[in-house]
């Protein structure tokens, strides 16, 4: 039967050395799934995608793969790849580099709809020593899909791109996401992490730290954030609720277990709160909080 999962991982742990990478990692993920890694440097998350790819041993663990050896699904191209340090062969055109990769694979993904889904228009013409960081990311992006996996693993993804090329590359891949494809993403850049993936999977010294969708990671922070604009010298210690207060240039910003008593209060007597806002706490916040890098 073909496994539900596209990656059920068991006591993984990855060793260099002295340096326990990645520490009793359990992690199960449908077929279909967009999957963030988040984490601080040196968390684990490039040390579990290469583990997962089978191109570093694990000290212990296993790992199946669309129900199989990592070694097996990359070899039948259950799984595409994007790595962080992946190179792309000097003196050569990307035409013939993706050429190359989609004969490689059983079933090639056509290649008018790879040249769009990955944005390479106007590149397979050029040489691959010639290409700026965003389009060598696109380019290596094409060549993870070349052979249509139902799996593609990415490492930093859009490091190297920009604002409009990370929206065309994250629109990419909630497509590829409907069209049933599992998405699983290391990353820095919460905020991508927040609008794309559907479950986030937070590591810190190689353990699991959380997992589960974004909101519910954000909803465990029961502080919201109030600003508005003040010049006054006003103090608000005392306000209800206010736990942190800070000023930035005329903007006052309150941090409150409380927002509905300290709203309240603030209003109380006509007051005026010029430029309101009340936030919930950031992705960035909570990871942060949860690995410990804030209070
Ligand atoms: N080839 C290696 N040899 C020795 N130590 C390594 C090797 N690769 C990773 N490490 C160590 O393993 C730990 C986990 O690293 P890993 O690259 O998996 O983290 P990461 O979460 O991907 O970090 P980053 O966000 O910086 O890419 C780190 O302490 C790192 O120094």
């Amino acid at each position: 039967m073909t496994s539900p999962l596209a990656l059920e991982i068991s006591g993984l742990s990855v060793r260099f050395g002295d340096t326990l990478a990645v520490d009793g990692l359990d992690l199960a993920i449908p077929r279909g799934a967009t999957v963030a890694l988040l984490g601080p440097n040196g968390a684990g998350k490039s040390s579990t995608v290469n583990a997962v790819l089978g191109l570093i041993r694990p000290a212990t663990g296993s790992i199946r793969v669309l129900g199989r050896s990592p070694a097996a699904a990359v070899r039948a191209g259950g799984v595409g790849a994007m790595l962080q340090h992946g190179g792309l062969p000097s003196e050569a055109r990307v035409g013939e580099v993706l050429d190359l990769a989609r004969r490689s694979f059983p079933t090639a993904w056509p290649l008018d709809d790879l040249v769009a889904t990955a944005g390479i228009d106007g590149l397979l013409g050029r040489s691959t020593d010639a290409l700026s960081g965003g389009q060598r990311q696109r380019v290596l992006l094409a060549l993870a899909l070349a052979g249509a996996p139902p799996l593609l693993l990415l490492d930093e993804p859009t490091s190297a791109m920009d604002v409009e090329g990370r929206r065309a590359f994250w629109a990419t891949m909630r497509g590829l996401a409907e069209r049933g494809h599992t998405v699983v993403f290391a990353t820095h850049h919460l905020d991508e992490a927040d609008a794309v993936a559907d479950r986030v999977v937070v590591l810190a010294g190689g353990r699991l730290l959380a997992d589960g969708p974004a909101a519910s990671l954000k909803a465990g922070f029961a502080e919201r954030t109030i600003s508005f604009t003040s010049a006054g010298e006003l103090r608000f210690d005392a306000v209800p609720g206010v736990s942190a207060t800070e000023r930035r240039g005329d903007t006052v910003v309150l941090t409150t277990a409380d927002p509905e008593a300290t709203l309240r209060a603030l209003l109380a007597d006509g007051g005026r709160l010029p430029d309101l806002e009340v936030r919930g706490a950031s992705l960035e916040e909570a990871v942060l909080t949860l690995t410990g890098a804030l209070r």
